[in-house]
């Protein structure tokens, strides 16, 4: 299921204004890259563009090339909600949606694809998606209640639920854990290690050591200056940026010197 990811000569806009430019970066299946950098720098924008978000803002564009398995995602033939379907996304706040019941939440992106299924089948995509949220034995007694009346992690996890129920390829997380107290985010961490035999996934935080636990490998980005492009200034296996990154900026932002 899970899929390759090839970036070439990405350029990404907001309007006139060029938010990142010439992003280079490859992604294996089956693994979790961390993106980290100071504020500003384009990693949520930058994220957005691994399934055509970016587009929805008015006037945001991109230039270069995005390919998964050596499909480029931005050809005119690709069908952007076909591409958010296959690359799944969990962001900062968890947004079950606050009138449906667990059950209905979990099933919300299946349904929005249109596609029918069958009282039972839905049942068994309920657990299995729940249970891969490791989230099916703290709510399978009452997934007829409203998704908002579980815990921050707990609804966290549901999303990660809803994200794993269309069966995607890529799972795009942005701060997924930044709403949440140290023990929810522990089990996101392990539910991200877990989920990886699956998937590809990638992931934008602050905490590097969230970086350093979930991630094989990780992208450092910077902002030369106000006003400027985000870049990639370097991306390698995570142990390689935290012991010798072969920047020094990387080495700043990681011991803390700034950001
Ligand atoms: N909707 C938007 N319209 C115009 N500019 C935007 C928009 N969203 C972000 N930007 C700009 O793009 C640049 C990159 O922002 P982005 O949010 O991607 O950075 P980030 O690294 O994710 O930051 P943070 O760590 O604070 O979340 C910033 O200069 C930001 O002001």
């Amino acid at each position: 299921m899970a899929q390759r990811i090839d970036v070439k000569d990405l350029n990404i806009y907001y309007g006139d204004f060029k938010a990142v430019a010439d992003v280079q970066m490859e992604i294996e299946p089956r693994s979790v890259t961390a993106f980290i950098g100071p504020s500003g720098c384009g990693k949520s924008t930058y994220l957005r563009t691994l399934n055509r978000m970016h587009e929805v803002i008015p006037g945001a564009r991109v230039e270069g090339t995005v390919e998964m398995d050596g499909v480029d995602l931005y050809a005119d033939s690709i069908d952007p909600v076909a591409v958010r379907r296959q690359v799944g996304m969990v962001f900062q706040r968890p947004n079950p949606f606050p009138t449906m019941s667990i059950a209905e939440n979990v099933l919300a992106g299946v349904r929005l694809n249109n596609r029918r299924i069958s009282k039972g089948d839905a049942q068994d995509l309920v657990e299995q998606s729940l249970r891969g949220a490791n989230l099916w034995n703290e709510v399978k007694d009452r997934l007829a209640r409203p998704g908002s009346g579980l815990s921050g992690g707990q609804q966290q996890r549901l999303c990660i639920a809803r994200a794993i129920a269309v069966k995607p390829q890529v799972l795009l997380m942005d701060e997924p854990c930044s709403a949440l107290d140290p023990i929810s985010t522990l089990a996101i961490e392990d539910l991200i290690s877990e989920l990886k035999s699956d998937y590809t996934i990638v992931i934008v935080t602050h905490n590097m050591q969230q970086a350093a636990r979930v991630s094989d490998r990780t992208a450092f980005f910077n902002l030369a200056g106000t006003g400027q492009p985000g870049r990639l200034v370097e991306i390698d296996d995570t142990a390689t940026i935290f012991s010798s990154p072969r920047e020094r900026a990387t080495e700043d932002y990681i011991s803390g010197r700034f950001g």
